[in-house]
């Protein structure tokens, strides 16, 4: 378990460049699998999930060149059905929440697809029900192995259908387009999930050759095809990245620019951190945090405490709720964190309370922060990362406060942010990684 071992108290300054969005990266990937041809995918980031996934697929027998430091050309032109089989494949699908999307686009092409239960955070239940149901109601069977823990998954041909989705689940939404593109006839998907990563994937696969009606609303209209052709694609800049690289700025009192943000794909994450009081611009394509001495949180209109909650997209990430709390410590005002999809993403809040941070942990998704504007500073802490967002949030935390802090395992911070102590280093914070 490497740790990181931070001096907090350092003023940022300076540039940073979002890596390409993990989420978008783990569907995109996925897709790749739809064709015989070749994929191009570029502003791949170098993180542990997608390096991953990028070795599953090659070891699926999927060629993979890597023709820069973030542009890779995959070619599915065969795929090792007899590796789906092993343990070895299993066992890595169980590491790995975005090895759930390989299930639409092999049961699309080849007819069948085998996988372990997915890992991921373990930040709460993360049912799979809207991918399976979804992809059943395509026509596929799926069959559970309760001695090797597998699901197996068989489909003759396709057939499309209207669905309407039980929640809108982003990888379930990934899944199940994957599926439908290559079906017989039209797909109708209400309640779809619409996040950018979704909206790209979708204009992907449209290049590709599919029919997808609908890209950025709940309701997507699929009219399947035989079959897909190769393609080149961008990913967009981590949303995540950049909401956290917000958060770094404001809560450390730094000026930070963030480079090159797509500023029309992060929906409402700018002005979530400005109800928190952080002031930032848009600079054409580029964000720019000014120092800030002191934010106060905005009231409701009616003047009642703040509420920062997440929901599907249009409305906020979850994934930036637990940067959202910590920055509040540093805040005038209070403000309730409502997580609401995840019911255990919250429970890192002991870790700022030992730091001195005044937060009440109502319940596992909702805590109050009483933000003590700057009057006394958090305390270096020794802690471990639960998750990959709380894992940032107390890297936060740790570049504010007085001393020396040690991050324990951070793997979990390594599944998302690429060379973060490098990046971080360039702009004036003291990280070092203990291996
Ligand atoms: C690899 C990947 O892309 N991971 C993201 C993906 O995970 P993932 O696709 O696994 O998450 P889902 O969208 O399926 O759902 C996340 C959680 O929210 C709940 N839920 C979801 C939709 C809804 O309308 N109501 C509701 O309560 C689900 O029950 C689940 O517990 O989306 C999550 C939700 O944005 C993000 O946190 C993850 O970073
Ligand atoms: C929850 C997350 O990731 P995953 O779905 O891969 O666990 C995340 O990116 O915040």
């Amino acid at each position: 378990m490497a740790s990181f071992v931070i001096e907090g108290g350092h003023k940022l300054h300076g540039e940073i460049i979002p890596q390409g969005a993990k989420n978008e990266v783990l569907e995109v990937i996925c897709a790749t699998l739809l064709t015989d041809e070749e994929v191009i995918i570029s502003n791949i980031p170098n993180i542990l999930d997608v390096n991953n996934l990028i070795q599953l697929l090659r070891d699926m027998g999927v060629k993979v060149k890597k023709q820069n430091a973030d542009t890779y050309a995959f070619r599915a032109d065969a795929v090792n059905f007899d590796y789906l089989e092993s343990d070895d494949f299993l066992a890595r699908c169980s590491r790995l929440r975005g090895s759930v999307m390989l299930v639409g686009p092999l049961v699309a092409r080849f007819g069948r697809a085998v996988i372990s239960k997915p890992g991921g955070d373990k930040i709460g239940r993360r049912r799979l029900d809207t991918h399976f149901l979804g992809i059943q109601k395509l026509g596929a069977d799926f069959q559970y192995d309760n001695q090797r823990g597998t699901f197996r998954i068989l489909a003759k041909r396709l057939k499309g259908t209207y669905m309407l989705l039980d929640e809108a689940s982003v990888t379930g939404t990934a899944n199940i387009v994957m599926a439908a593109v290559l079906a017989e006839g039209k797909t109708t998907i209400y309640n779809a999930a619409c996040e950018p990563y979704i909206q790209q994937l979708c204009r992907m696969l449209n290049r590709m050759g599919a029919h997808i009606e609908g890209i950025a609303s709940n309701l997507l209209t699929i009219e399947g095809v035989k079959t897909l052709k190769g393609c080149t694609h961008r990913v967009l800049p981590d949303m995540i990245e950049v909401g956290s690289f917000i958060g770094m700025a404001a809560m450390t009192g730094s000026e930070i620019t963030i480079k090159n943000v797509s500023y029309e794909n992060l929906g409402i994450i700018p002005d979530s951190f400005r109800r928190l009081g952080i002031r930032l611009q848009q600079h054409g394509d580029d964000i720019f945090v000014p120092c800030q001495e002191h934010y106060e949180i905005e009231s409701f209109i009616d003047g009642s405490i703040m509420t920062i909650a997440d929901a599907p997209w249009p409305g906020l990430t979850p994934d930036l709720l637990s940067v959202m709390l910590v920055v509040a410590t540093q805040a005038k005002g209070s403000v309730l964190i409502h997580q609401k999809m995840f019911e255990s993403r919250l429970f890192f809040v002991d870790k700022l309370i030992d730091m001195g941070a005044q937060i009440i942990l109502c319940d596992p998704h909702r805590a109050v922060v009483i933000g003590h504007d700057r009057t006394f500073r958090l305390r270096g802490g020794n802690m471990t990362s639960p998750d990959i967002r709380a894992g940032i949030a107390l890297l936060i935390a740790a570049l504010d406060a007085e001393g020396i802090s040690r991050i324990h395992n951070i793997e979990q911070i390594d599944r998302g942010y690429q060379y973060i102590e490098q990046r971080l280093s360039a702009l004036g914070a003291r990280i070092t990684r203990i291996e």
